[in-house]
Order: C-alpha cells, then structure tokens, then sequence
C-alpha cells in the first residue's frame, strides 16, 4: 500500500475540516478526490504533504508512519511532491532551471542536473522552451513546468491540488490528456484533487467523493456512475432522477410499470431508484412523456422527461433531435437501487454518510 489513511481528522476550531478518513491507496493508483468547494480536500492534501498536523488518526507513506500520536515527520522527508493550482515556478528562472533545481538542491551538480532536467523537459513535450522564463509561457505551458519539476524532484507520491482550476476548458482537455500520459511514464502514485466531476472519471483510477470533511463512496469511475452508495453521490456524479418505489421479484412499480432494476443484497421493499439517462428509452413505450430543458451537446440533445405522477423529471438524451414542450412515448428499462445501509458497493472508506433522504 502506498498510502494509508486511518481515520484521519483535523479540526479548526470547533469545524472537522477532515472528519475520520480511512482509505488505502495503492501503488501506482491515480486516485482522484472529488467534492464541492470547502468539503475538506486540500486540508485532507495538506496532511497527507505534511502541511498540516492531525488532529487524530494516522498516516502511513509505503509503510511507513508520517503522521500519527506524537509523530509528524516533516514535508521534505516524506517523498511526496506536490503541485498546486498556483504554479509555483521561480520566476527569475528559465523553465531549465526551475525543473532542474530539486535536482540542484539534492546535491547534484549545476550540470548534472541541467542534463536530467532535459529529460524530465521531453516528458512533458517542452524542450523548446527550456530557456523560457515563466511569464512568456502559457498557463498550460507552466502547468507543464510543474509537472517536469514534480518528476525531476523524483517523488514517490505525487499531490496535485486542483492543477487545472485556472485553465480554460479546451486547455483543461488537453492538459488532462498531458497528466494522465504523465502518469503512465512516470508511474507515481498520485492523488488528484478536484470539484469537476467530469475530470476525476477521465483521470481516476478510483474516485472518492467527499462531502463535509467524509468520504462518501470510493470507486472506480463506472461503478460510481451505476451503483452509486447514496443519493448525494448519485446526484453529484452526472444526471439522474431519485424515485420512491416498491420493489417486488427484482421490479420497482414506478408510474404503474414493473421496471427491472439492480441492486445490492435483498431488504426493503419500499426504495429509492436511481434513474439515468441510459435507464430511459425513448420513442416508444407505454408511457408519455412532455419534454423541456432541452440542450444540444455536440452530438447528442439531453432533456428531462416529465411523467404524469413521477416526482421528478427523468434524464434523457437522443441522437436525434429534441424540442422543448414536444411529448414523446418512452419506456424505463432499468434502474439501480440505492443501498438503504452502509454495506454500499465499492465503498472501501471509514466513516460513511447514511444515505440522504430522496427529494
Ligand atoms: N487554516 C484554516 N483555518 C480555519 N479554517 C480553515 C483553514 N483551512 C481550511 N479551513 C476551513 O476548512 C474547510 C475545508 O477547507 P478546504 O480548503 O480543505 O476545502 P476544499 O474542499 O479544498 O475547498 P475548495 O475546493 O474551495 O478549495 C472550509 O470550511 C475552510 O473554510
């Protein structure tokens, strides 16, 4: 295991930032965590690089203890490097110097390191630019720089805090591509921290999704999609509805339908049913259904379904075009079944959130 958590907790004031974490990260692992703005992420980075001390808990880095009871072994002998949202280059350096100075630092000769910084430079595609200074590159370009850094300083662990937050969205695609080929060749254990939903599934390896300062679900970006643990994750992770329904011989009644759905063990009767826009068939079926919130995402046209005497609207989306206000025939074909415990599916984290009521 590369990185252990034990029931970690910081607290600032009377507010658990991190409020009892457990996970273990494997080596190699690209494990992104997700959750909205002020859920605890960067103080839950900020302990595992040694910025911050626990209040409770442990954490061990390849097996060793770096924080726990009476110990807090400090960032520069925890081989961990890390890359903030804010660059962090040295501005009076070119891009050679900056990657070569962990290098330097290390005891390496200026020339030496110059020569292993031409290396790390190749990774990341940015050997034209070695004699730049910072303020003439791009901010993808110096995203870029941090990241040859990072390798150059020869961390075990990577930490990456937000590192495309200032990015705009076509740089942000092309950057995501750049770390996750940055992964593969380096091979570094990394954990990525981020709000945008749809960058942890393209990068992750595994997701936890974070909520007031607790992991809510840690699983591989599929399996949070399809089998979410509760309905905050369900909403959080892409579109769904959130039905009530009985469930009887592996059906859920929902608008006077029997509707095939999955689950996790057997138990109640009375559930809630996750409904996304694949679960929906649209063009024909038994009930009708008025459109509106229709988009058009570049291929497909995504809207929402209302069904007399459902809650909620259902997610759909169509290759073929949609209108606002058009009424359409469609069919639930299937639906997951949240978990009415904790004993969710690939849900591997300590404390756990009991399962929000559905709206
Ligand atoms: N040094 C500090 N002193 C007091 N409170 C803090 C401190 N650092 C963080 N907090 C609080 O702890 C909570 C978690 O903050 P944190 O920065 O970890 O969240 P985050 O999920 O990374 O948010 P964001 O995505 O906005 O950066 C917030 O309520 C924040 O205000």
């Amino acid at each position: 295991m590369a990185v252990g958590l034990s029931a970690i907790r910081k607290r600032f004031g009377s507010h658990f930032a991190v409020d009892g974490i457990s996970a273990n990260i494997t080596e190699g692992e690209f494990f992104v965590v997700l959750g909205p703005s002020g859920c605890g992420k960067s103080t839950l980075l900020r302990m595992i690089a040694g910025l911050e001390h626990l209040d409770g808990g442990e954490i061990t880095l390849s097996g060793r203890t770096v924080s726990g009871p009476g110990l807090h072994v400090p960032p520069e002998r925890r081989d961990v490097g890390v890359v903030f949202q804010s660059y962090a280059l040295w501005p009076h350096m070119d891009v050679g110097g900056n990657v070569a100075f962990p290098l330097e630092s290390a005891g390496k000769s200026r020339r030496a390191a110059r020569a292993e910084a031409e290396t790390h430079l190749k990774t990341v595609d940015l050997m034209p630019f070695r004699d730049r200074r910072p303020a003439e590159l791009s901010g993808g370009q110096r995203q870029r720089v941090a990241l040859a850094r990072c390798l150059a300083g020869g961390a075990h662990t990577v930490l990456m805090d937000e590192p495309l937050a200032n990015l705009d969205p076509h740089l942000r695609s092309t950057m995501e591509e750049e770390i996750a080929a940055f992964h593969h060749r380096a091979g570094a254990t990394t954990i990525y921290i981020t709000h945008d939903q749809r960058e942890a599934m393209a990068l992750a390896t595994r997701v936890a999704v974070m909520a007031r300062g607790q992991f809510q679900q840690v699983a591989a970006p599929q399996d949070l999609y399809e089998r979410p643990a509760t309905a905050e994750v369900a909403r959080f992770i892409g579109r769904s509805a959130i039905l009530s329904a009985t469930l009887q011989d592996g059906c859920a009644a929902i608008a006077g339908q029997q509707v095939p759905v999955t689950q996790q063990g057997s138990g109640a009767c009375a559930v809630s049913v996750v409904i996304r826009p694949g679960d929906v068939r649209l063009g024909a079926g038994a009930l009708t259904a008025r459109l509106d919130r229709v988009f058009y995402r570049g291929g497909v046209w995504e809207g929402r379904a209302h069904v007399s005497g459902l809650e909620q609207g259902l997610p759909v989306s169509s290759p073929r075009p949609l209108r606002n206000g058009e009424t359409v025939p469609l069919e639930i074909a299937s639906g997951w079944v949240l978990p009415a415990s904790s004993d969710a599916p690939g849900h591997d984290a300590g404390r756990q959130a009991p399962a929000e009521a559905v709206e």
